[in-house]
């Protein structure tokens, strides 16, 4: 359960627009829900869907959403908005343009779900044009500033594990070794959370550098020496595309048989956690209350518990640490 704040409405809205933006994430259809009913209810008048992300912003596909269009969102996943990576939208130019999509339509606010490459387009927008934001994280990467916790981060998690507590079986059926890789470019949340929960023997993450040469022959010894029949080591997928393969390779030089299993995509779909439905029904009335009471140019996120406002420029200028005692835990506990 959430605390919200006790916010005064201060300000008036006709019309808002919201869109999905960067890696989807289970959980943003609940978000979209919890924003466009929120509005609805709080007697903001109209609401427009932007379609895939900054991309339908600036190519002007923004369509009408009523109550009835958010029926039965909330268990899917993805989003029904659609999302992109829209590399064009790091250009002033083109943002200037958005704006103006927006003032032509009487769009006089935007909300915008994403990670946190989104939240940086989100505060340029306003920054540079006026026009009032309210982010939400939404992200399996758990990686934005001043929240602990981002929608999609608990499904993605639970997802891995269901996948790894049967890779878990097989390899303790054949005393196996297995590297299982999951999502993280830049940031090792699921990786650890996962690690730490499926009892991983280790867990390589972007934020803490290893010695691969070190670490396949403590692998190998540990192994040669009879300790643990079976061996799962989760892996962020990190931004070198090649490690899996490589830690697969040196292992294989010192005389193991390692299995690779890359997760990837899967993390990313299915249907939303009550913990990631809640959060995000949470977060999207939470965003309208925000914009209500006349905040501007914040993400809407969670912290201990309590709904609170980060302002955006901290959440783009911070990058979010993996505590390393967390980190820590799943070498301790493996043996
Ligand atoms: N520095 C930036 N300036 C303006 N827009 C940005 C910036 N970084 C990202 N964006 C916009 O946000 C989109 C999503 O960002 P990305 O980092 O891919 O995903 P996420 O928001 O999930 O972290 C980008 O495709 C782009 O449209
Ligand atoms: O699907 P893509 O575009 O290859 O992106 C993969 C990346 O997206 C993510 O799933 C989510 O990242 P973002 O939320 O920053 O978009 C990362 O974990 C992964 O590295
Ligand atoms: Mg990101």
């Amino acid at each position: 359960m959430f605390t919200l704040p006790h916010l005064k409405p201060i300000k008036s809205y006709k019309s808002i627009a919201l869109l999905t933006s960067g890696g989807d994430s289970p959980g943003m259809n609940p978000a979209i829900r919890g924003v466009v009913r929120a509005a609805l209810n709080s007697g903001i008048e109209s609401v427009y869907g932007i379609q895939r992300g900054y991309s339908g912003l600036i190519t002007a596909d923004i369509h009408k959403l009523t109550s009835r269009s958010v029926t039965n969102i909330i268990q899917r996943g993805g989003t029904m908005l659609k999302s992109a990576r829209c590399l064009e939208f790091k250009e002033p130019a083109i943002r200037a343009q958005a704006a103006q999509i927006l003032r032509d339509k009487n769009i006089e606010a935007l909300i915008v779900i994403g990670g946190d490459g989104s939240m940086a387009g989100a505060h340029l927008l306003t920054e540079e044009t006026g026009i009032p934001v309210i982010g939400l994280p939404g992200t399996i990467d758990n990686d934005i500033p001043g929240s602990d916790d981002t929608i999609g981060f608990d499904t993605a998690v639970n997802t891995a594990l269901d996948a790894i507590d049967k890779i878990r079986d097989t390899a303790l059926s054949h005393e196996r070794l297995f590297l299982v890789e999951v999502m993280g470019r830049n940031s090792g949340f699921i990786a650890t959370q996962v690690g730490i929960a499926c009892g991983a023997e280790l867990v390589i993450v972007p934020e803490y550098a290893f010695d691969l040469h070190d670490l396949c022959v403590t692998l190998a010894q540990q192994r040669a020496s009879g300790q643990g029949s079976s061996g799962i080591i989760v892996i962020a997928e990190g931004k070198d595309p090649g490690l899996t393969s490589r830690i697969a390779y040196q292992l294989e030089e010192l005389g193991q048989d390692p299995k690779i299993c890359i997760l990837g995509h899967i993390q990313r779909g299915g249907s939303p956690s009550g913990h990631d439905r809640m959060l995000a029904s949470c977060l999207g009335a939470s965003a309208v209350h925000y914009l209500l009471a006349g905040f501007n140019d914040i993400l809407v996120g969670v912290r201990q518990g309590t709904i609170v406002d980060i302002p955006l420029r901290k959440v783009i200028s911070e990058k979010k640490i993996l505590d390393r005692n967390i980190f820590d835990i799943t070498t301790l506990l493996h043996k």
